[in-house]
Parts: C-alpha cells; sequence; structure tokens
C-alpha cells in the first residue's frame, strides 16, 4: 500500500511534464506581488499575513497568474508557520486553520480559472480541454521565519533535529490540505535539505515535494554549502520530483542548471528572481546591475531549457507579465517544434533542433 502511495507521488511530475508537451511555466513572485497591489508586508509573517488580513488579495493573485500562464501556482505559505501566528497572538489552532486556508484559496483560484476558462471548450473525445494545473504548498526555511538576513548560516546552535522539530507540523498539515506538491523553497543549506528529506520519510508524506535551493554567487547555495552535496541529498529522496534554484538572479542560473544536472536526473525547477538585490537590514529591494525586464528574462529560457531545466517561472520582482511573457515563449517554441517536426525529411540532430529553436 505504502509502496503504491510512494509510485503515485513519484510520476506526478512527470506525468504532469508529459501532459505539458514537455516543459511546464510555474508562476512568479507572490509576496512582491502581492506588495505591488498595495499589501503592507513589513511583517514577519511577510506574504501569510494577508491569509488572514486579505485573503481575496491572495485569490486575485493567484488567478492573474493563471490568466498568465502558469501551470503550478505556490500557496502564500512560504512564511506561514504555526510559531510565527503564535507569536502574532493566534492559537495554534487557528495558526492551523490558516495553513489550510492558504492551500484553499489556490485550489478556489483553480476552480474560478477553469470554470471561466474552460466552458465550452472540449478536446477530440468530447472530455473538457483545460490545461493541467497544480498547486504546491511552499514552506520556506527557518531562516525565512527568523527573517534576519542569516542565508541558512544558523550556527551551532541549530542542529537536524531543531530543523526537524520546526518544520515537521506545518508539513504534516499542507500535505493532507489538498495540495498536489509541496515546494520546499529558497532552500539556503545543507542541514535543511537533509532535514526536509528525513521528515519526507518519517511522516510518510504521501504527496512528492520539489527541493529549490537559493545561490547568490551561482557556484554554492547561499550558506556556501556545495550544490552538488545539496542536490545529492534531494536526489536520494524518492519523494522529491524536481530540483532547482529559485529567488536567485538569472545570470547565475544557466551555470548553476549544469551543476544540478551532474547530480540528479530529476526534473530541474527554474524561478529566477529580477536580478535586484534584497537588503535584509532595510528590508527592500536594491537595483543592481544585472535586473532583467521580462524580454531579457525569457530571452535566457532557451538557454535554460538546453541546458536541462524543464521548469520555468519567476520569483521576487517578478510578475505575471513576465508569466505571461514566459508562457508565450514556451507555446511559441512547442509551435516551432511541431513545424519543425513536420518539415524535416529526417530526425534532426540535437544541435541543429536546439540552435533553430532558439528564442
Ligand atoms: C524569498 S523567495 C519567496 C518565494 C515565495 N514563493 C514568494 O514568492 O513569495
Ligand atoms: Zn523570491
Amino acid at each position: 500500500m505504502e509502496f503504491g502511495i510512494v509510485e503515485t507521488s513519484s510520476t506526478l511530475m512527470t506525468d504532469f511534464l508529459q501532459k505539458c508537451g514537455g516543459y511546464a511555466v510555474v508562476d512568479g513572485g507572490f509576496a512582491t506581488e502581492l506588495e505591488r497591489h498595495g499589501a503592507e508586508l513589513n511583517d514577519p509573517l511577510w506574504s501569510a499575513k494577508c491569509l488572514f488580513s486579505s485573503p481575496h488579495l491572495v485569490r486575485k493573485v493567484h488567478l492573474d497568474y493563471l490568466h498568465a500562464g502558469a501551470s503550478i501556482i505556490i500557496t502564500a505559505s512560504y512564511q506561514a508557520t504555526i510559531q510565527g501566528f503564535v507569536a502574532k497572538g493566534l492559537s495554534e489552532e487557528e495558526a492551523e486553520l490558516l495553513l489550510r486556508r492558504s492551500v484553499e484559496v489556490a485550489c478556489e483560484a483553480r476552480e474560478i480559472y477553469f470554470d471561466k476558462c474552460t466552458k465550452g471548450s472540449f478536446d477530440d473525445s468530447g472530455n473538457i480541454s483545460r490545461r493541467p494545473v497544480l498547486v504546491a504548498a511552499s514552506i520556506g526555511s527557518y531562516g525565512a521565519y527568523l527573517a534576519d538576513g542569516s542565508d541558512g548560516k544558523y550556527g551551532d546552535a541549530v542542529t537536524l533535529k531543531t530543523l526537524k522539530d520546526f518544520h515537521r507540523r506545518r508539513l504534516q498539515i499542507l500535505a493532507k490540505s489538498g495540495a498536489n506538491l509541496i515546494a520546499f523553497e529558497t532552500i539556503p543549506n545543507k542541514l535543511e535539505a537533509k532535514a526536509y528529506a528525513e521528515l519526507l520519510e518519517e511522516e510518510e508524506i504521501n504527496i512528492p515535494a520539489w527541493f529549490s535551493f537559493n545561490s547568490k554567487d551561482g557556484i554554492n547555495v547561499v550558506s556556501g554549502d556545495s550544490i552538488l552535496e545539496c542536490v545529492s541529498i534531494a536526489d536520494s529522496c524518492k519523494r522529491v520530483v524536481a530540483v532547482g534554484i529559485n529567488c536567485t538572479p538569472p545570470r547565475f542560473i544557466h551555470g548553476l542548471v549544469l551543476s544540478i544536472k551532474k547530480a540528479t536526473s530529476k526534473p530541474i525547477v527554474i524561478y529566477p528572481n529580477s536580478g535586484e538585490t534584497y537588503n535584509a537590514g532595510l528590508k527592500q529591494w536594491t537595483k543592481s546591475s544585472g535586473v532583467v525586464v521580462d524580454e531579457d528574462f525569457v530571452s535566457y529560457i532557451g538557454k535554460w531549457r538546453e541546458a536541462g531545466a524543464s521548469l520555468f517561472g519567476g520569483c521576487c520582482r517578478t510578475t505575471p507579465n513576465t508569466i505571461r511573457a514566459i508562457s508565450r515563449a514556451e507555446l511559441g517554441y512547442r509551435a516551432k517544434l511541431l513545424r519543425l517536426i513536420n518539415t524535416m525529411p529526417h530526425e534532426p540532430n540535437e544541435a541543429t533542433r536546439l540552435s533553430e529553436l532558439d528564442p
């Protein structure tokens, strides 16, 4: 029975990617998009504050990303922790309800989107035709909860047990909330990756997960730990169905995908930030030379795909426009691929195919 559950879990991503034509579009920056709509997130709970202060805005932002073409939407639970809610004066029960609510709101947005966009569309067999949409329940790191800019350098007092104790209950709740997968995001170090992998096994979590690491130099993860060692931890966990990088400047992604490829054959998920730098002290994003506009962002996608990534989205300070641009580029890529296949007298070699398909 248990084997059966894990089996289903492990094929979720490959089945999904197959349905999407090999590549899928993830959503964009969630918290920063809430802020663009006027939410005041200078708070230890960050985007999770909106789960009780403005759930309608959370739903709207999910919907905007769906309309922009995202096929995976990530919940507002990144910084939603029981410990954080309790510190705000909520009871544990209320905190757990809010965690569940983060997934419910995303599922509601998906229902509204399906309702609006699939009326009257049927496939050749008469079934309703919808692009598949997955809801990924976000789990941010212990450092996100601390919100102290520690970048995964937690010090010796924070052990594997500390991290497992911190994450266990939230993971249990989100895994039973109706989400399709767990997105462990912005993972800063090896110890936290290990804690997640052990929790997934110990708790027999029956939905799959992705591990997405954070890097600030394009070589190591943000704490300085080796990306290869981090990816290997994800690779050896059968419940992990994709591994990648998020909230990292776009200019570092190509090299990181090449490194990840060396340590896993699982699908690679990439959702970089806008290239601006977050100043944890000032709690502000500051412009830097590597900032890219939506068109530039899209021009990178071909390279990332060529390097081996198959799920693309955006993180902080990217918007539904970024996702729309990625999604159009993906549709264009697929159309070109089809045309190429139909017109080629013989199977093109990989190099010809990829150079002709560069966006
Ligand atoms: C600091 S990375 C934040 C990731 C989260 N999914 C968000 O967009 O809010
Ligand atoms: Zn981010």
